[in-house]
Protein backbone atom coordinates (compact mmCIF):
# COMPACT_ATOMS: atom_id res chain seq x y z
CA UNK A 1 0.00 0.00 0.00
CA UNK A 2 1.39 3.60 -0.98
CA UNK A 3 1.94 6.01 1.50
CA UNK A 4 0.70 10.31 0.86
CA UNK A 5 3.11 12.70 0.87
CA UNK A 6 2.35 16.35 1.29
CA UNK A 7 4.30 19.29 -0.26
CA UNK A 8 3.98 22.24 -0.01
CA UNK A 9 5.76 25.59 -1.02
CA UNK A 10 5.55 28.17 1.11
CA UNK A 11 6.58 31.80 -0.07
CA UNK A 12 5.37 34.16 2.99
CA UNK A 13 6.80 36.97 4.83
CA UNK A 14 7.60 34.81 7.65
CA UNK A 15 8.71 31.55 6.11
CA UNK A 16 9.94 30.63 2.30
CA UNK A 17 10.93 27.01 1.66
CA UNK A 18 9.84 24.11 0.42
CA UNK A 19 8.07 21.22 2.82
CA UNK A 20 7.52 18.07 2.26
CA UNK A 21 6.59 15.03 4.56
CA UNK A 22 4.76 11.59 4.53
CA UNK A 23 1.21 11.76 5.74
CA UNK A 24 0.43 8.25 6.28
CA UNK A 25 -0.51 6.63 9.26
CA UNK A 26 2.50 6.51 12.03
CA UNK A 27 3.32 2.98 13.66
CA UNK A 28 6.49 1.69 14.57
CA UNK A 29 8.03 4.20 13.56
CA UNK A 30 7.40 4.06 9.76
CA UNK A 31 4.76 5.39 7.49
CA UNK A 32 1.99 3.52 6.00
CA UNK A 33 -1.50 4.32 4.07
CA UNK A 34 -4.46 2.94 6.42
CA UNK A 35 -6.01 -0.34 6.79
CA UNK A 36 -8.87 0.70 3.97
CA UNK A 37 -6.32 2.16 2.30
CA UNK A 38 -8.60 5.03 2.09
CA UNK A 39 -8.29 8.95 2.69
CA UNK A 40 -8.99 11.81 4.54
CA UNK A 41 -9.26 15.66 2.71
CA UNK A 42 -7.78 18.81 4.74
CA UNK A 43 -8.70 21.59 3.76
CA UNK A 44 -7.49 24.92 3.91
CA UNK A 45 -9.56 27.49 5.90
CA UNK A 46 -8.44 30.55 4.12
CA UNK A 47 -9.55 29.80 0.62
CA UNK A 48 -11.43 26.11 1.09
CA UNK A 49 -8.78 24.85 -1.28
CA UNK A 50 -7.68 20.89 -0.80
CA UNK A 51 -4.19 21.07 1.02
CA UNK A 52 -3.48 17.28 1.06
CA UNK A 53 -4.94 13.97 0.97
CA UNK A 54 -3.58 12.16 3.87
CA UNK A 55 -3.95 8.78 4.99
CA UNK A 56 -7.52 7.62 6.82
CA UNK A 57 -6.98 5.54 10.04
CA UNK A 58 -9.13 2.85 10.77
CA UNK A 59 -9.88 1.13 14.12
CA UNK A 60 -7.60 -1.94 12.68
CA UNK A 61 -4.80 0.54 12.24
CA UNK A 62 -5.45 1.32 16.08
CA UNK A 63 -5.04 -2.31 17.21
CA UNK A 64 -1.81 -2.78 15.27
CA UNK A 65 -0.50 0.59 17.18
CA UNK A 66 -1.53 -0.71 19.77
CA UNK A 67 0.18 -3.72 19.56
CA UNK A 68 3.13 -2.22 18.71
CA UNK A 69 2.72 0.24 21.31
CA UNK A 70 2.87 -2.60 23.99
CA UNK A 71 5.84 -4.48 22.59
CA UNK A 72 8.27 -1.02 22.38
CA UNK A 73 7.23 -0.95 26.26
CA UNK A 74 7.80 -4.44 27.28
CA UNK A 75 11.62 -4.02 25.01
CA UNK A 76 12.71 -0.69 24.44
CA UNK A 77 10.96 2.16 26.81
CA UNK A 78 9.20 2.39 30.08
CA UNK A 79 11.25 1.74 32.45
CA UNK A 80 13.79 -0.22 30.39
CA UNK A 81 15.43 3.14 29.37
CA UNK A 82 16.62 5.12 32.28
CA UNK A 83 14.97 8.77 32.88
CA UNK A 84 17.79 10.42 32.26
CA UNK A 85 17.73 9.08 28.41
CA UNK A 86 14.41 9.58 28.44
CA UNK A 87 15.36 13.63 29.05
CA UNK A 88 17.60 13.36 26.61
CA UNK A 89 15.23 12.57 24.03
CA UNK A 90 12.69 14.81 24.85
CA UNK A 91 15.51 17.54 24.75
CA UNK A 92 16.29 16.73 21.41
CA UNK A 93 12.91 16.71 20.21
CA UNK A 94 12.41 20.45 21.91
CA UNK A 95 15.33 21.25 20.52
CA UNK A 96 14.32 20.16 16.52
CA UNK A 97 10.79 21.72 16.86
CA UNK A 98 12.55 25.05 18.19
CA UNK A 99 14.83 24.74 15.08
CA UNK A 100 12.14 24.38 12.76
CA UNK A 101 9.80 26.70 14.79
CA UNK A 102 8.98 29.10 11.25
CA UNK A 103 7.87 25.89 9.57
CA UNK A 104 5.84 24.45 12.07
CA UNK A 105 3.91 28.24 12.57
CA UNK A 106 3.53 28.43 8.77
CA UNK A 107 2.17 24.64 8.59
CA UNK A 108 -0.22 25.54 11.54
CA UNK A 109 -1.53 28.81 10.09
CA UNK A 110 -1.93 26.31 6.56
CA UNK A 111 -3.76 23.93 8.39
CA UNK A 112 -5.85 25.64 11.13
CA UNK A 113 -6.29 29.52 10.05
CA UNK A 114 -4.49 30.57 13.33
CA UNK A 115 -1.79 33.45 12.37
CA UNK A 116 1.42 32.91 11.75
CA UNK A 117 2.80 35.50 14.45
CA UNK A 118 0.67 34.18 17.05
CA UNK A 119 1.64 30.37 16.18
CA UNK A 120 4.96 31.10 16.82
CA UNK A 121 5.11 33.13 19.57
CA UNK A 122 2.22 30.51 21.17
CA UNK A 123 1.74 27.72 20.50
CA UNK A 124 5.41 27.02 18.84
CA UNK A 125 7.06 28.39 22.08
CA UNK A 126 5.01 26.91 24.24
CA UNK A 127 5.21 23.67 22.95
CA UNK A 128 9.20 23.88 23.33
CA UNK A 129 8.81 25.14 26.82
CA UNK A 130 6.24 21.90 27.52
CA UNK A 131 8.50 19.31 26.51
CA UNK A 132 12.08 21.05 27.57
CA UNK A 133 9.75 21.06 31.55
CA UNK A 134 9.13 17.32 31.05
CA UNK A 135 12.82 16.57 29.97
CA UNK A 136 13.80 17.80 33.22
CA UNK A 137 11.23 15.55 34.88
CA UNK A 138 12.07 12.28 33.45
CA UNK A 139 15.03 11.36 36.18
CA UNK A 140 13.13 13.45 39.29
CA UNK A 141 10.14 10.63 39.32
CA UNK A 142 10.18 9.31 42.68
CA UNK A 143 8.32 7.00 44.94
CA UNK A 144 8.50 7.11 48.80
CA UNK A 145 9.96 5.14 51.19
CA UNK A 146 7.45 4.63 54.17
CA UNK A 147 7.94 3.99 57.72
CA UNK A 148 6.07 1.26 58.91
CA UNK A 149 8.11 -1.18 61.78
CA UNK A 150 11.91 -1.84 61.62
CA UNK A 151 11.30 -5.52 60.10
CA UNK A 152 9.53 -4.16 57.29
CA UNK A 153 10.87 -1.84 54.25
CA UNK A 154 8.01 -0.10 52.31
CA UNK A 155 8.15 2.21 49.39
CA UNK A 156 6.45 3.24 46.38
CA UNK A 157 7.24 3.30 42.53
CA UNK A 158 5.98 5.42 40.27
CA UNK A 159 5.46 3.28 37.33
CA UNK A 160 4.14 3.98 33.93
CA UNK A 161 0.08 3.24 32.92
CA UNK A 162 1.66 1.42 30.45
CA UNK A 163 0.25 2.16 26.59
CA UNK A 164 -1.78 5.49 26.57
CA UNK A 165 -4.35 7.22 24.24
CA UNK A 166 -4.48 10.89 23.61
CA UNK A 167 -7.37 12.51 21.50
CA UNK A 168 -6.39 16.08 20.68
CA UNK A 169 -8.90 18.89 19.04
CA UNK A 170 -8.13 21.51 15.63
CA UNK A 171 -7.73 24.62 18.02
CA UNK A 172 -4.22 24.06 18.96
CA UNK A 173 -3.18 21.20 17.29
CA UNK A 174 0.62 21.10 17.28
CA UNK A 175 0.37 22.38 21.57
CA UNK A 176 -1.82 19.98 22.40
CA UNK A 177 0.43 17.36 21.52
CA UNK A 178 3.63 18.32 23.16
CA UNK A 179 1.19 18.78 26.15
CA UNK A 180 -0.02 15.60 25.66
CA UNK A 181 3.11 13.51 24.75
CA UNK A 182 5.77 15.52 26.81
CA UNK A 183 4.74 14.46 30.35
CA UNK A 184 4.00 10.71 28.78
CA UNK A 185 6.70 10.11 27.58
CA UNK A 186 8.65 11.83 30.67
CA UNK A 187 7.20 9.04 32.72
CA UNK A 188 8.02 6.35 30.57
CA UNK A 189 4.72 5.38 28.77
CA UNK A 190 4.40 4.79 24.75
CA UNK A 191 1.88 6.92 22.83
CA UNK A 192 -1.19 5.77 20.66
CA UNK A 193 -2.19 9.81 19.49
CA UNK A 194 -5.28 10.76 17.64
CA UNK A 195 -4.94 14.09 16.21
CA UNK A 196 -8.04 15.99 14.93
CA UNK A 197 -8.97 15.31 11.17
CA UNK A 198 -9.25 18.74 10.48
CA UNK A 199 -5.36 19.94 11.46
CA UNK A 200 -3.19 16.89 11.58
CA UNK A 201 -0.43 18.26 9.59
CA UNK A 202 2.29 19.52 12.22
CA UNK A 203 1.38 16.38 14.52
CA UNK A 204 2.38 14.06 10.83
CA UNK A 205 5.07 16.43 10.76
CA UNK A 206 5.88 15.89 14.26
CA UNK A 207 6.63 12.15 13.75
CA UNK A 208 9.57 12.73 11.56
CA UNK A 209 11.10 14.90 14.35
CA UNK A 210 10.19 12.15 17.05
CA UNK A 211 12.24 9.79 14.42
CA UNK A 212 15.04 11.71 14.16
CA UNK A 213 15.35 12.64 17.83
CA UNK A 214 16.27 9.07 18.08
CA UNK A 215 13.01 7.78 20.11
CA UNK A 216 12.86 4.10 19.80
CA UNK A 217 10.18 3.15 16.60
CA UNK A 218 7.09 2.82 18.47
CA UNK A 219 7.07 4.56 21.33
CA UNK A 220 4.69 7.66 19.55
CA UNK A 221 2.07 5.79 17.37
CA UNK A 222 0.10 8.61 15.75
CA UNK A 223 -3.33 7.33 13.66
CA UNK A 224 -5.48 10.48 12.32
CA UNK A 225 -9.08 9.39 11.52
CA UNK A 226 -12.71 10.32 12.47
CA UNK A 227 -13.60 10.54 16.52
CA UNK A 228 -16.53 8.10 15.65
CA UNK A 229 -14.28 5.35 14.22
CA UNK A 230 -10.47 5.68 15.16
CA UNK A 231 -11.71 8.09 18.64
CA UNK A 232 -13.68 5.33 19.64
CA UNK A 233 -12.40 2.44 18.82
CA UNK A 234 -9.31 3.72 21.12
CA UNK A 235 -11.63 4.87 24.20
CA UNK A 236 -13.14 0.78 24.27
CA UNK A 237 -10.05 -0.69 23.43
CA UNK A 238 -8.87 -3.23 26.19
CA UNK A 239 -5.49 -2.52 25.40
CA UNK A 240 -4.89 0.94 25.86
CA UNK A 241 -4.63 1.29 29.83
CA UNK A 242 -5.17 5.32 29.80
CA UNK A 243 -6.40 7.88 27.79
CA UNK A 244 -6.41 12.00 28.00
CA UNK A 245 -8.68 14.08 26.24
CA UNK A 246 -9.12 17.64 24.94
CA UNK A 247 -11.80 18.32 23.34
CA UNK A 248 -15.81 18.96 23.93
CA UNK A 249 -17.70 18.23 27.08
CA UNK A 250 -20.02 16.50 25.13
CA UNK A 251 -17.29 13.81 23.82
CA UNK A 252 -15.44 14.05 27.08
CA UNK A 253 -18.81 12.05 28.19
CA UNK A 254 -19.03 9.44 25.74
CA UNK A 255 -15.30 9.05 26.38
CA UNK A 256 -15.40 8.21 29.57
CA UNK A 257 -18.48 6.00 29.40
CA UNK A 258 -16.32 4.01 26.72
CA UNK A 259 -13.34 3.25 29.17
CA UNK A 260 -16.03 2.29 32.12
CA UNK A 261 -17.70 -0.01 29.75
CA UNK A 262 -14.74 -1.51 28.61
CA UNK A 263 -11.23 -2.15 30.51
CA UNK A 264 -11.85 1.30 32.97
CA UNK A 265 -9.13 2.77 32.14
CA UNK A 266 -7.72 6.04 33.81
CA UNK A 267 -8.59 9.00 32.07
CA UNK A 268 -8.19 12.59 32.21
CA UNK A 269 -10.10 15.46 30.80
CA UNK A 270 -9.57 18.98 29.62
CA UNK A 271 -13.09 19.99 27.91
CA UNK A 272 -15.04 23.00 27.59
CA UNK A 273 -15.88 26.22 29.47
CA UNK A 274 -17.73 29.69 29.08
CA UNK A 275 -15.05 31.69 31.51
CA UNK A 276 -16.74 34.72 33.07
CA UNK A 277 -13.94 37.88 33.09
CA UNK A 278 -14.78 40.00 35.90
CA UNK A 279 -13.71 44.13 35.67
CA UNK A 280 -14.42 45.69 38.71
CA UNK A 281 -15.03 49.82 39.40
CA UNK A 282 -11.01 50.20 40.22
CA UNK A 283 -9.65 48.24 37.45
CA UNK A 284 -6.65 49.75 35.23
CA UNK A 285 -9.30 50.41 32.84
CA UNK A 286 -6.56 50.42 29.96
CA UNK A 287 -5.00 47.13 30.81
CA UNK A 288 -8.38 45.63 31.36
CA UNK A 289 -10.05 46.62 27.80
CA UNK A 290 -6.72 45.12 26.12
CA UNK A 291 -6.66 41.62 28.54
CA UNK A 292 -10.87 41.37 28.05
CA UNK A 293 -10.53 41.95 24.19
CA UNK A 294 -7.17 39.03 23.84
CA UNK A 295 -9.20 36.97 26.48
CA UNK A 296 -11.78 35.99 24.20
CA UNK A 297 -11.01 37.16 20.37
CA UNK A 298 -7.59 35.12 20.54
CA UNK A 299 -7.03 32.01 18.12
CA UNK A 300 -10.30 33.52 16.41
CA UNK A 301 -12.17 32.33 20.26
CA UNK A 302 -11.35 29.36 19.75
CA UNK A 303 -9.37 28.23 23.65
CA UNK A 304 -11.35 26.57 25.24
CA UNK A 305 -10.53 29.65 28.56
CA UNK A 306 -11.53 32.20 26.55
CA UNK A 307 -13.43 34.94 28.67
CA UNK A 308 -16.45 35.09 26.85
CA UNK A 309 -18.55 36.33 29.49
CA UNK A 310 -17.18 39.70 30.57
CA UNK A 311 -18.66 41.40 33.62
CA UNK A 312 -18.43 44.81 34.04
CA UNK A 313 -18.91 46.77 37.31
CA UNK A 314 -21.86 49.66 36.80
CA UNK A 315 -19.54 52.90 37.87
CA UNK A 316 -17.30 51.77 34.67
CA UNK A 317 -19.98 49.84 32.48
CA UNK A 318 -20.28 52.40 29.68
CA UNK A 319 -16.51 54.00 30.42
CA UNK A 320 -15.35 49.87 29.55
CA UNK A 321 -17.95 49.46 26.95
CA UNK A 322 -16.54 52.55 24.44
CA UNK A 323 -12.95 51.51 25.07
CA UNK A 324 -13.48 47.98 24.36
CA UNK A 325 -15.55 48.67 21.25
CA UNK A 326 -12.67 51.01 20.07
CA UNK A 327 -10.01 48.37 20.52
CA UNK A 328 -11.86 45.38 19.12
CA UNK A 329 -12.63 47.49 16.04
CA UNK A 330 -8.65 48.08 15.75
CA UNK A 331 -8.59 44.18 15.87
CA UNK A 332 -7.10 43.17 12.27
CA UNK A 333 -9.00 40.78 10.70
CA UNK A 334 -7.37 38.93 7.38
CA UNK A 335 -5.02 36.54 5.92
CA UNK A 336 -3.39 34.72 8.90
CA UNK A 337 0.03 35.05 6.91
CA UNK A 338 0.07 38.74 7.20
CA UNK A 339 2.40 39.32 10.63
CA UNK A 340 -0.50 42.12 11.04
CA UNK A 341 -3.42 39.82 11.33
CA UNK A 342 -4.84 39.29 14.77
CA UNK A 343 -7.90 37.37 13.35
CA UNK A 344 -8.19 34.63 10.83
CA UNK A 345 -10.53 32.65 9.25
CA UNK A 346 -12.45 29.82 12.17
CA UNK A 347 -11.04 26.86 11.15
CA UNK A 348 -13.78 24.72 9.22
CA UNK A 349 -17.42 25.18 7.24
CA UNK A 350 -19.24 22.77 9.88
CA UNK A 351 -17.50 25.17 12.81
CA UNK A 352 -17.90 28.72 11.16
CA UNK A 353 -22.09 27.68 10.90
CA UNK A 354 -22.00 26.47 14.33
CA UNK A 355 -20.78 29.75 15.54
CA UNK A 356 -22.88 32.20 13.16
CA UNK A 357 -25.77 30.08 14.66
CA UNK A 358 -24.95 31.17 18.39
CA UNK A 359 -24.52 34.69 16.49
CA UNK A 360 -28.27 34.05 15.44
CA UNK A 361 -29.30 32.84 18.21
CA UNK A 362 -28.45 35.84 20.49
CA UNK A 363 -30.14 37.97 18.21
CA UNK A 364 -33.71 35.72 18.22
CA UNK A 365 -33.44 35.83 22.04
CA UNK A 366 -33.69 39.62 22.17
CA UNK A 367 -29.67 40.45 23.07
CA UNK A 368 -28.74 43.87 21.09
CA UNK A 369 -25.99 43.10 19.19
CA UNK A 370 -23.48 46.05 19.76
CA UNK A 371 -20.59 45.23 17.22
CA UNK A 372 -20.14 43.12 14.40
CA UNK A 373 -22.53 39.81 14.59
CA UNK A 374 -22.09 39.37 10.88
CA UNK A 375 -19.74 37.45 8.43
CA UNK A 376 -16.80 39.46 8.05
CA UNK A 377 -16.33 40.60 4.01
CA UNK A 378 -17.90 38.76 1.49
CA UNK A 379 -16.79 35.06 1.32
CA UNK A 380 -14.57 32.86 3.33
CA UNK A 381 -14.75 31.62 6.79
CA UNK A 382 -13.75 34.96 8.95
CA UNK A 383 -16.54 36.22 11.43
CA UNK A 384 -17.23 39.91 12.89
CA UNK A 385 -15.66 40.16 16.41
CA UNK A 386 -19.16 40.08 18.13
CA UNK A 387 -19.98 42.21 21.37
CA UNK A 388 -23.34 41.27 22.47
CA UNK A 389 -24.89 43.60 25.50
CA UNK A 390 -28.09 43.44 26.82
CA UNK A 391 -28.53 39.93 27.82
CA UNK A 392 -30.24 37.83 29.85
CA UNK A 393 -28.64 34.77 32.44
CA UNK A 394 -30.74 32.13 30.64
CA UNK A 395 -29.87 33.18 26.86
CA UNK A 396 -27.73 30.26 25.11
CA UNK A 397 -25.00 32.97 24.18
CA UNK A 398 -24.21 33.31 27.64
CA UNK A 399 -24.90 29.62 28.74
CA UNK A 400 -22.70 28.11 26.20
CA UNK A 401 -19.60 27.43 24.78
CA UNK A 402 -18.92 29.34 21.27
CA UNK A 403 -15.59 28.47 20.55
CA UNK A 404 -15.50 31.40 18.19
CA UNK A 405 -15.03 35.36 18.55
CA UNK A 406 -18.08 36.07 20.57
CA UNK A 407 -18.34 38.37 23.65
CA UNK A 408 -21.14 39.61 26.06
CA UNK A 409 -21.22 42.30 28.06
CA UNK A 410 -22.98 42.06 31.37
CA UNK A 411 -23.28 44.73 33.73
CA UNK A 412 -23.12 44.03 37.54
CA UNK A 413 -23.26 45.98 41.62
CA UNK A 414 -21.49 43.87 44.03
CA UNK A 415 -18.94 41.64 44.36
CA UNK A 416 -21.29 38.80 46.01
CA UNK A 417 -23.95 39.42 42.44
CA UNK A 418 -20.79 39.01 40.35
CA UNK A 419 -19.25 35.96 41.79
CA UNK A 420 -22.85 34.37 41.93
CA UNK A 421 -23.22 34.89 38.06
CA UNK A 422 -19.67 33.84 37.12
CA UNK A 423 -20.19 30.53 39.07
CA UNK A 424 -23.55 29.77 37.74
CA UNK A 425 -22.78 27.81 34.48
CA UNK A 426 -22.29 24.01 34.52
CA UNK A 427 -18.18 24.95 33.21
CA UNK A 428 -15.09 25.73 35.41
CA UNK A 429 -12.32 25.82 32.98
CA UNK A 430 -11.18 29.17 34.14
CA UNK A 431 -11.63 32.90 35.33
CA UNK A 432 -10.25 36.08 35.62
CA UNK A 433 -10.75 39.28 37.69
CA UNK A 434 -9.57 43.04 36.95
CA UNK A 435 -8.90 45.03 40.26
CA UNK A 436 -6.35 47.63 41.77
CA UNK A 437 -7.14 46.01 45.10
CA UNK A 438 -5.01 42.67 45.13
CA UNK A 439 -6.46 41.93 48.22
CA UNK A 440 -10.16 41.69 46.82
CA UNK A 441 -8.67 40.23 43.61
CA UNK A 442 -7.14 37.17 45.46
CA UNK A 443 -10.30 37.33 47.77
CA UNK A 444 -12.74 36.86 44.64
CA UNK A 445 -10.00 34.09 43.30
CA UNK A 446 -10.73 32.33 45.65
CA UNK A 447 -14.47 32.38 45.94
CA UNK A 448 -14.63 31.26 41.51
CA UNK A 449 -15.24 27.70 41.14
CA UNK A 450 -12.42 27.71 38.35
CA UNK A 451 -9.29 25.67 37.71
CA UNK A 452 -6.99 28.24 36.86
CA UNK A 453 -7.94 32.32 38.09
CA UNK A 454 -6.20 34.54 36.65
CA UNK A 455 -5.82 38.26 38.80
CA UNK A 456 -5.16 41.05 36.10
CA UNK A 457 -4.25 39.15 33.10
CA UNK A 458 -5.88 36.47 30.91
CA UNK A 459 -5.47 33.73 29.18
CA UNK A 460 -1.75 33.04 30.34
CA UNK A 461 -0.18 29.20 30.56
CA UNK A 462 3.18 28.51 31.84
CA UNK A 463 4.93 24.83 31.89
CA UNK A 464 5.04 24.75 35.20
CA UNK A 465 1.90 25.39 36.60
CA UNK A 466 -1.30 23.28 36.22
CA UNK A 467 -4.14 23.91 34.11
CA UNK A 468 -7.93 21.85 33.97
CA UNK A 469 -11.28 22.09 35.35
CA UNK A 470 -13.72 22.07 37.63
CA UNK A 471 -16.99 20.58 37.34
CA UNK A 472 -17.95 19.78 34.07
CA UNK A 473 -14.84 21.17 32.34
CA UNK A 474 -12.25 18.09 33.00
CA UNK A 475 -10.68 15.54 35.07
CA UNK A 476 -7.25 16.19 36.15
CA UNK A 477 -4.74 18.17 35.47
CA UNK A 478 -1.87 18.99 32.50
CA UNK A 479 1.23 20.77 32.81
CA UNK A 480 3.10 21.22 35.96
CA UNK A 481 4.57 19.02 38.29
CA UNK A 482 0.48 17.65 39.14
CA UNK A 483 0.53 16.48 35.11
CA UNK A 484 2.97 13.51 36.01
CA UNK A 485 0.12 11.33 38.00
CA UNK A 486 -1.63 11.22 34.60
CA UNK A 487 0.88 9.06 33.53
CA UNK A 488 2.03 7.08 36.62
CA UNK A 489 0.49 3.95 38.67
CA UNK A 490 1.66 4.25 41.70
CA UNK A 491 3.00 0.56 43.03
CA UNK A 492 3.74 -0.05 47.05
CA UNK A 493 6.10 -2.88 47.83
CA UNK A 494 6.35 -4.16 51.27
CA UNK A 495 10.00 -6.27 51.84
CA UNK A 496 9.90 -8.82 54.53
CA UNK A 497 13.03 -7.87 56.68
CA UNK A 498 12.12 -10.80 59.48
CA UNK A 499 8.85 -10.50 60.29
CA UNK A 500 7.96 -13.76 61.66
CA UNK A 501 3.78 -14.57 60.93
N1 LIG B 1 -11.72 22.09 25.16
C1 LIG B 1 -11.25 22.40 24.00
O1 LIG B 1 -10.14 22.78 23.91
C2 LIG B 1 -12.06 22.19 22.77
C3 LIG B 1 -13.43 22.32 22.80
N2 LIG B 1 -14.15 22.14 21.67
C4 LIG B 1 -15.60 22.36 21.76
O2 LIG B 1 -16.28 21.33 21.05
C5 LIG B 1 -17.13 21.89 20.08
C6 LIG B 1 -17.21 20.93 18.93
O3 LIG B 1 -15.95 20.84 18.28
P1 LIG B 1 -15.43 19.44 17.77
O4 LIG B 1 -14.30 19.60 16.88
O5 LIG B 1 -16.58 18.68 17.20
O6 LIG B 1 -14.90 18.82 19.11
P2 LIG B 1 -15.14 17.42 19.73
O7 LIG B 1 -14.99 17.47 21.18
O8 LIG B 1 -16.41 16.88 19.20
O9 LIG B 1 -13.94 16.58 19.10
C7 LIG B 1 -12.66 16.57 19.64
C8 LIG B 1 -11.94 15.31 19.17
O10 LIG B 1 -12.61 14.15 19.64
C9 LIG B 1 -12.91 13.28 18.58
N3 LIG B 1 -14.12 12.51 18.84
C10 LIG B 1 -15.38 12.74 18.41
N4 LIG B 1 -16.21 11.76 18.83
C11 LIG B 1 -15.46 10.89 19.54
C12 LIG B 1 -15.74 9.69 20.26
N5 LIG B 1 -16.96 9.17 20.31
N6 LIG B 1 -14.73 9.08 20.89
C13 LIG B 1 -13.49 9.59 20.88
N7 LIG B 1 -13.16 10.71 20.20
C14 LIG B 1 -14.13 11.37 19.55
C15 LIG B 1 -13.05 14.23 17.41
O11 LIG B 1 -12.96 13.58 16.18
P3 LIG B 1 -13.87 14.15 14.95
O12 LIG B 1 -13.33 15.47 14.63
O13 LIG B 1 -13.71 13.16 13.87
O14 LIG B 1 -15.29 14.21 15.43
C16 LIG B 1 -11.89 15.17 17.66
O15 LIG B 1 -10.67 14.61 17.28
C17 LIG B 1 -16.51 23.26 19.78
O16 LIG B 1 -17.44 24.15 19.27
C18 LIG B 1 -16.01 23.66 21.13
O17 LIG B 1 -17.07 24.21 21.85
C19 LIG B 1 -13.55 21.77 20.50
C20 LIG B 1 -12.18 21.62 20.42
C21 LIG B 1 -11.35 21.86 21.56
C1 LIG C 1 -1.90 30.99 25.55
C2 LIG C 1 -2.43 29.64 25.37
C3 LIG C 1 -3.47 29.22 26.33
C4 LIG C 1 -3.85 27.80 26.08
C5 LIG C 1 -4.73 27.27 27.12
C6 LIG C 1 -5.09 25.85 26.88
C7 LIG C 1 -6.16 25.69 25.93
C8 LIG C 1 -6.52 24.53 25.46
C9 LIG C 1 -7.56 24.39 24.46
O1 LIG C 1 -8.27 25.35 24.15
O2 LIG C 1 -7.68 23.31 23.90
Amino acid sequence: MSTTTFTHEFDTVSFQGKVSFSTGIFIDGKFSAGAKNTTIDVINPTNGKLIASIAEGTPADVDRAVQVARRTLELSWGLNVPGHQRGLLLHRLADLLEKHADEFAALEALDNGKTVFWAKVADIAISVDVLRYYAGWADKIHGQVIETSEDKLAYTRHEPFGVVGQIIPWNMPLMMMAWKIAPALATGNTIVLKPSEFTPLSALRMCALINEAGFPPGTVNVVVGYGNTVGRAMSEHMGIDKIAFTGSTLVGRKIMEAAAKSNLKNVTLELGGKSPNIVMNDADLEAAVNWASHGVFWNQGQICCAGSRIYVQSGIYDQFLRAFTKKVLSLKVGDPFAMESYQGPQVSQIHYDRIMGYIESGKQQGATVHLGGERYGTEGLWIQPTIFTDTTPDMRIVREEIFGPVSVVIKFEDEEDVVRQANDTLYGLAAAVFTKDITRGIQVAHKLQAGTVWVNCINQVHANVPFGGYKQSGVGRELGEYALSNYTNVKAVHVNLGHVI
